[in-house]
């Protein structure tokens, strides 16, 4: 390959791996990895200048916009950081800063590099106005009312000496307990898990729906402070202003005076940070004098006065003892590496502590699926290497076949069938995973059917929560969903159960008396007024989440029909593809699926889609579209909604010369805005609306 070649491949790739980083919040590669083929880009670039490519990834921020939100501009770029995985490259730095000031005296803040997503506030006259992603660094995503759910986040700043107008700039991250209890969720609700709290973050700050990022427990530390005029000298006067004006400033950070204690600082951490109740991934060091950064300025992507230095995911050899293999809610098949320390080869397993990573035992590694076995090549008995990506979930990188001749291995065989219930495993054509077919019987199938069954966003019976279900299925009392419906007070009042966690090794004692008894069949009895939607979510029909089911509620209206429905009738159906309805065909034709809905139905659940036909209450919006943007003092949205469709109106989302109405409330995009004026929209305001259909 020529050089030419060469650089148009790497820049191919970085760009695809941008894209799924910044867009899709997945990671193919690790960051190092991805940290190397940039670099070696960039030591192409330099080695042949010609050929660097205008929009090369080395020259820009990697970030992108999106088309669901308002689009800013930042009065201030928001730029990278340039980072180095090693001491030599950090001292270079410092000798670039040093010839850089002219041989002043200077000073460095060393602070923790969180791993989230950056953020950028503007406060006026004290109050948050908005709240903006990073986007490609000109321009970025308005987020004001996701941003507004931060809890530590002041929405108005009380202090008295602060500037009428100023932009903060933090990092906006999901706290790792947030982290944990948001993919537990995922799981059980059959969706993709994030890999990490980075990628965690960076999805939830940019759901549509506020209400669910509020849900998710996200938080920020804010590190940058910027205005037109000058108000601080320092980073360090800024951190400790912003601090007393009420803002989230780390701890963390430390004034120092060399490049020495800049590693003594970084060595001191290494560890530490894995105590903190957010990830890290490095140390960011600056030079603390404004007018020093303003000397050393900018490159197109990042700061000269600044630099991060990256830890190195803790790569460590382990060995495979066996493989254990999970059941999903879907019977999908899941291997799990069971691990030991290379120094505990000759121990049973069950004395074994795991190896140590990054700050905690590790014993096992999850193995997807029965491809990923095969990439990996892996034997029983083989020396592997395991590594935490994202410094959380643990992932076998490799195997060290070298280590076969001193310590000899078996072969891996994937089961061929359920180490549960025994059925004969299968695979469905184009998919990788292997899949228990027993779903009437098979036991993690029917336990995890019913905590679907019960989910929030499903039947809703949080009082059943936190092992209580593991109770009741293993003591036989509830063995599908219709069974919760049968019970008394008499049956559960008084049962007991230790719970063994089998990877804290912890017991927990479940045990029902009165109070708990009331609340779980309380929860259970309200479950009976959940929408339709909701049932239909709940039965955990492949393919059929939360969004399908609304849809198909809608349509069809009742349980009833949509049972009866054939292939051709549910393929008709806006948006439901031949997969889906080959899925739902397939679950009404199954007996005891008939059975259990039955069940349900005499239960008193909710079969029907109680959605009544509007009723009108005036025609005086007849033929009239409106959209709704922003926040509003007397409505939400949802009701604003239906207040114009009962009196004859109709709700559209986008902006455009057709519109008749933009009703705008409090903290509404400027460029909607803009948009609206230019095309010679009318823009109503709140009062003005409830003026015009009180008049009627
Ligand atoms: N794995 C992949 O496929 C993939 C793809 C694209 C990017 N990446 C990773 O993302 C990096 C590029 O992302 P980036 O441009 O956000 O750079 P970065 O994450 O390396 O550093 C810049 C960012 O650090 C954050 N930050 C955290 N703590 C900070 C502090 N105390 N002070 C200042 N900033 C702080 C800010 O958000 C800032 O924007 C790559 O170097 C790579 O590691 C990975
Ligand atoms: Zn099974």
């Amino acid at each position: 390959m020529n050089p030419e070649q060469q650089i148009q491949e790497l820049v191919d790739k970085l760009q695809h791996l941008n894209y799924r980083y910044y867009q899709d919040n997945v990671s193919e590669v690790s960051d190092f990895e991805f940290d190397q083929l940039l670099k070696q880009l960039k030591e192409l670039e330099d080695q042949y200048p010609d050929l660097r490519q205008e929009d090369s990834p080395t020259l820009r921020v990697g970030g992108t916009i999106t088309k669901n939100f308002n689009t800013v501009y930042h009065r201030y770029p928001m730029l990278s950081l340039d980072n180095t995985y090693n001491e030599q490259e950090l001292r270079n730095f410092d000798d670039r800063v040093r010839r850089g000031l002219d041989g002043e005296p200077y000073e460095y803040i060393c602070e923790l590099k969180f791993d989230g997503i950056s953020l950028s506030f503007t406060y006026e006259n004290g109050v948050l106005v908005r709240g903006v992603t990073r986007g490609d660094g000109t321009r970025g995503d308005e987020i004001t009312n996701n941003v507004k759910t931060i809890r530590s986040l002041p929405l108005r700043v009380k202090a008295e000496n602060v500037p009428p107008v100023f932009e903060i700039r933090g990092e906006g991250f999901m706290p790792i307990t947030s982290f944990q209890k948001l993919n537990e969720e995922m799981d059980t609700l059959g969706e993709n898990q994030y890999a990490n709290p980075r990628n965690a973050a960076s999805g939830s700050f940019k759901l549509q729906d506020s209400g669910e990022t509020a849900r998710r427990g996200l938080d920020c530390y804010l590190y940058s402070f910027l205005t037109d005029t000058e108000f601080f000298k320092s980073h360090e006067e800024s951190l400790l202003g912003l601090k007393a004006w009420g803002f989230n400033v780390s701890p963390g950070w430390k004034k120092v005076q060399t490049i020495d204690e800049v590693l003594e600082f970084i060595h001191e951490w290494e560890e530490k940070r894995l105590t903190l109740p957010l990830a890290t991934d490095g140390i960011v060091v600056k030079i603390n004098s404004f007018e020093q950064q303003r000397e050393l300025g900018f490159t197109a992507k990042s700061p000269r006065w600044a630099i991060s230095f990256k830890y190195k995911a803790e790569n460590k050899p382990a060995v495979l003892r066996m493989v254990t293999y999970q059941v999903g809610r879907t019977g999908a098949v899941t291997p799990v590496a069971n691990l030991c320390d290379i120094s505990e080869r000759a121990l049973p397993y069950n004395q074994v502590k795991g190896v140590h990573l990054s700050g905690t035992r590790v014993k096992r590694a999850t193995l997807h699926n029965a491809n990923e076995v095969l990439r990996l090549g892996l034997e029983i008995g083989d020396t592997v290497f395991v590594e935490k990506s994202g410094e959380i979930i643990p992932k076998i990188t490799g195997v060290d076949i070298s280590q076969r001749e001193k310590y000899p291995t078996e072969p891996l065989i994937f089961p061929t069938h359920c180490p549960e219930c025994s059925s004969e495993l299968q695979r469905n054509e184009g998919e990788v995973a292997f899949f228990c077919p027993n779903d009437s019987h098979c036991p993690p199938q029917l336990k995890g059917r019913i905590e679907h069954f019960i989910h929030r966003k499903a039947m809703n019976i949080e009082s059943l929560g936190e092992g209580k279900i593991e109770l009741l299925f293993d003591l036989d009392l509830v063995r599908t969903p219709a069974d919760l419906y049968d019970l008394t007070p008499e049956t559960l009042l008084g049962l007991e159960k230790n719970i063994l966690n089998e990877e804290t090794g912890k017991v927990k004692k479940i045990s029902f008396r009165e109070k708990t008894v009331e609340n779980i069949l309380n929860g259970i009895a309200l479950s009976k007024t959940v929408p339709f939607k909701n049932v239909l979510f709940a039965l955990g029909i492949r393919f059929v989440g939360a969004t399908v089911a609304e849809k198909l509620a809608a349509y069809f209206k009742s349980m009833n029909a949509l049972r009866l429905a054939t292939y051709d009738q549910l393929i008709a159906v806006p948006e439901i593809g031949g997969r889906i309805a080959e899925s739902i065909a397939s679950y009404f034709s199954v007996p005891e699926n008939q059975q259990l809905v039955a069940r349900l139905q005499a239960a008193g659940i909710q079969m029907e889609s109680d959605e009544k036909p509007v009723e009108l209450e005036s025609d005086m919006l007849e033929g009239k579209t409106f959209v709704i943007s922003g926040v509003f003092e007397n409505f939400e949205r949802d009701d604003l909604k239906l207040k114009i469709e009962v009196n004859g109106g109709r709700v559209l989302s986008g902006v455009s010369g057709k519109l008749n109405y933009l009703l705008a409330g409090a903290n509404m995009g400027p460029s909607k805005l803009e948009k609206a004026r230019k095309l010679g929209v009318t823009i109503l305001s709140e009062e003005e609306f409830l003026a015009m259909i009180e008049n009627k």
